[in-house]
């Protein structure tokens, strides 16, 4: 195994209700390395992080630190490095210092150093005035923190994060978020989250896991994941709105080029790592995220080049700084625009123009070759 391989695990697989929940052939997280995990409610996202924090029966071959875990008192050994935070704070009565310690307390650290600890930790977390509040008079953003600092406290080598920020609002969150991400980058801790918010991912994680009905569907850096997901249902979880059937042919200069079906629209793809052809000309489909479809008011971009279109716009909703757009190419495509692109507000039945970058559009493996 490598050397920096913190965890891993072989055929995981937990049964409930007489029924495989999860089953899973081979993970491994690398120190330091954070990974989202994803996928739809009942996905098995919380099965996996409990298995592998041992706090779910499971079968399967666990790793931790080059160690092959098996046995009570390995497994003892390995929880006493791990840590855990879930969506509610899950704090006992007393303060918030009660809190942090709580742990440290538990592994025998005494009395002063122990104050000492979870007091550095306090301060980490931003709520070193808050040591001597009882926690029940906490809002929920500084609950959360004293979670993570009672997590944090422990110095774990792998932290699980289940939905942390479900219940906190917008600014606490990002706010959070940011601070956290600093915190575990010094502190070098393999963490685990699971999130069903796309938007958190690009900025905390290093790898999604994208996991349906107990396996994992996809895994990869968090970029490649969202911009190339590996089947129609893994994109459309990932809120890849833009997905056209259509003919795939290999271009003189080693693109693809994609007629999307019944129009006369043809796209310039980049051709992803490990991509074949296998006949003159197949039958599949493309995608591309919303975000990255560039639109502008008309005739700001030069008609001529690949991927440009003008088009009509069928619908917008404002999203705060952002619109979103339906618009009618030829074909029907999303996309999300900067309030900043466009002079005066857009409505519907203006015409726009429209850039689709080569790099971001994918094109699914063929499922049917001619
Ligand atoms: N005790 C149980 N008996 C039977 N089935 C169970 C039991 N506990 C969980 N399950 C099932 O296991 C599956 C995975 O549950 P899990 O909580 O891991 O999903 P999840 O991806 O975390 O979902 P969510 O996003 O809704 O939190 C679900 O279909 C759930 O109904």
């Amino acid at each position: 195994m490598k050397q920096d391989v913190v965890l891993a695990v072989d055929n995981l697989s937990v049964v409930k209700g007489g029924r495989e929940i999860l089953s899973i052939s081979r993970l491994t997280w690398h120190k330091g390395e954070f990974t989202a995990i994803t996928g739809p409610n009942g996905a098995g996202k919380s099965t996996l992080l409990k298995a592998l924090a041992f706090l779910e029966p499971s079968r399967g071959r666990f790793f931790f630190n080059g160690e092959h875990i098996a046995g009570s008192d390995k497994i003892l050994r390995a929880r006493r490095r791990m840590a855990m935070v879930f969506q509610d704070p899950l704090l006992l009565r007393g303060t918030a210092m009660e809190n942090v310690a709580i742990g440290l307390k538990i592994r025998g650290v005494r009395g002063r150093q122990r104050r000492q600890q979870a007091r550095y930790w306090l301060d980490k977390l931003n709520i070193a005035h808050l040591a001597d509040r009882d926690v029940r008079t906490l809002s929920g953003g500084e609950a959360q923190r004293v979670s993570i600092a009672r997590a944090m406290a422990l110095e774990p080598d792998v932290l699980f994060l289940d939905e942390p920020f479900t219940y906190l609002d917008m600014p606490t969150k990002a706010a959070l978020i940011s601070e956290l991400k600093d915190l575990l980058t010094e502190t070098g801790t393999t963490t685990l989250m699971v999130s069903h918010d796309l938007t958190d991912m690009p900025f905390l994680a290093d790898r999604i896991i994208v996991m349906m009905d107990g396996s994992v569907k996809q895994v990869g850096p968090v970029e490649e994941v969202l911009v190339r997901p590996k089947s129609r249902q893994v994109a459309e979880f990932l809120g890849v709105e833009n997905i056209w059937p259509g003919f795939l042919r290999q271009g003189a200069d080693g693109n693809w080029l994609f007629s999307i079906e019944k129009t006369n629209c043809v796209l310039t793809a980049e051709r992803g790592k490990g991509q074949n052809l296998t006949g003159p000309e197949v039958l599949t489909a493309a995608c591309i995220r919303p975000e990255y479809v560039l639109t502008c008011p008309e005739a700001s971009i030069e008609l001529n080049a690949p991927n440009v279109f003008r088009g009509v716009i069928r619908a917008v909703f404002p999203l705060g700084y952002y619109y979103r757009f339906k618009i009618d190419v030829g074909f029907n495509l999303s996309a999300l625009a900067s309030v900043t692109q466009f002079p005066k507000l857009p409505r519907q039945g203006d015409t726009v123009s429209v850039f689709l970058p080569p790099e971001k559009i994918h094109i699914f493996d063929p499922v049917v070759a001619n």
